[in-house]
């Protein structure tokens, strides 16, 4: 006689039979049985919904916050009339951190001569919103639309690929600043490697494949003493996490450019300044100290020695980006395959003249016509490096580049922007 067991589970399917002629006490088992069978059923269809449900308001809200201001058909009526070419032969561009300092000038040139630009920034809160809101104003102002969203909202970046076929991407949203990564390490990691990974993922898919121009940093090159810096020299002793991030990024998009046959040029920047730059870098936070009579401190090296950048200024570094965008060559990949080898080039743009920390000092004095209160300490073991110092004689024969901005110049030119831009100009007092 079968078990109960094996009436109620045959291992043959369809071999189940209702045998009738059973004593009723077979029966009542049997409903037992059924029935807690269906209750158990039930309870695994209940537990499977909700784990469903939870699931579904977890994906929701985890594109609600990425997602928080994008999509719909006027959303994508921006987008198109934004990536619009008003060139021959030109090119359709998304900028990633528009609303940063480097990107919105970036994207001001493009534009300026007729390329399309969409542009991508996620108005973080690293320095103050209200200045990337207002270089957003300036860019809507010329025609270009900046999306707002992370970079590592993959659904987000596939769907602009999907509206626009890019020709090219300039990839400037980053985890900036070279102190900070000792306070939110991860934000560095976020940004610099999570982000720059999803943006590579969607490039790689693309078809036609964008070529790639990002930003690197001078930084990588850390405690290398050769001077000036080329880009052979060593890059394998970063002094800060923020150069480790940027060097893995060198060799994450080496990977990128060797399976998938991205073409990849990565611009090591030499702490740009100028109009609308970055208020946690020292040229502008001590502009701001000086005409508030707050001291500023001025960081020493090792035997008192001054510590210097080659700091070099946005027109120039603009330039460098986009002629690299014009000689960046084409990708070779698609469909996760690569058809031939695609360009991979590493570029330094600096001003190849490093000025002391104290002289920049002086030149903002000068221009401010107000005098620092200078609080001198020995440099704290924080990630900075001593100096830098760029050799640019790739950038000039590769991509004509070429600064003509020193220092002196560019500062007139950054002290004339914040003093109209934050009101000194009309009428707010400079001390
Ligand atoms: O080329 C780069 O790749 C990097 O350039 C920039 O880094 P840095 O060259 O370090 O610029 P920045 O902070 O302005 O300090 C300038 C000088 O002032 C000194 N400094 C700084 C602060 C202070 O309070 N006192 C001081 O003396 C300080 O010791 C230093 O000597 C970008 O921020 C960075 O994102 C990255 O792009």
């Amino acid at each position: 006689m079968p078990s109960l067991e094996e009436e109620l589970f045959p291992s043959t399917p369809g071999k189940f039979k209702i045998d009738r002629g059973h004593t009723m006490n077979r029966q009542f088992n049997r409903c037992f049985a059924s029935t807690s069978t269906m209750f158990l059923w039930a309870l695994f269809l209940i537990a499977l919904t909700a784990s469903y449900l939870s699931f579904q308001s977890f994906v929701d809200s985890g594109s609600r916050y990425f997602t928080a201001s994008w999509g719909g058909i006027q959303w994508e009526k921006q987008i198109r009339s934004s990536a619009q070419i008003h060139r021959s032969k030109g090119m359709s561009v998304l900028v990633t951190g528009a609303a940063g300092f480097v990107g919105s000038h970036v994207s001001l040139a493009l534009k300026k001569r007729g390329d399309g630009v969409v542009g991508i920034d996620n108005f973080n809160s690293y320095y103050d919103p209200s200045l990337k809101k207002a270089r957003k104003s300036l860019l809507n102002s010329r025609g270009i639309f900046i999306v707002e969203g992370d970079i590592n909202d993959a659904r987000l970046i596939a769907k602009l690929f999907d509206i626009v076929a890019f020709t090219h991407v300039m990839h400037l949203a980053a985890q900036a600043g070279v102190r900070y990564a000792m306070e939110n390490p991860h934000s560095y990691v976020h940004s610099n490697i999570g982000g720059l990974v999803t943006l590579l993922e969607a490039c790689k898919t693309a078809n036609p494949q964008p070529s790639v121009v990002w930003a690197s940093s001078s930084s990588v090159y850390g405690l290398n003493e050769k001077v000036p810096f080329s880009e052979s020299d060593r890059t394998d002793q970063p002094a800060s996490l923020y150069a480790a991030t940027k060097k893995a990024g060198e060799e994450i998009t080496h990977t990128y450019n060797h399976i998938y046959g991205l073409s990849i040029t990565g611009l090591r920047f030499f702490t740009v300044y100028g109009p609308f730059g970055r208020p946690d870098m020292a040229y502008f936070f001590f502009t701001r100290n000086i005409l508030q009579g707050k001291p500023i401190t001025i960081f020493r090296g090792k035997n008192r020695v001054d510590l210097a950048r080659d700091f070099t200024y946005i027109d120039d570094i603009v330039k460098g980006c986009v002629a690299s965008l014009d000689t960046s060559g084409k990708s070779t990949g698609s469909g996760g395959k690569k058809r031939g080898p695609a360009p991979y080039r590493i570029f330094n743009l600096g001003n190849t003249s490093p000025v002391t920390v104290p002289t920049l000092v002086q030149i903002l004095e000068r221009h401010l016509k107000v005098k620092a209160k200078r609080n001198i300490v020995d440099m704290p073991g924080n990630g900075d490096v001593p100096f830098t110092h760029a050799n640019i004689s790739l950038a000039q024969r590769e991509l004509g580049y070429k600064p003509t901005t020193d220092l002196e110049t560019g500062l007139k030119k950054f002290v004339k922007w914040y003093l109209t831009y934050y009101g000194y100009n009309r009428g707010k007092a400079v001390h």
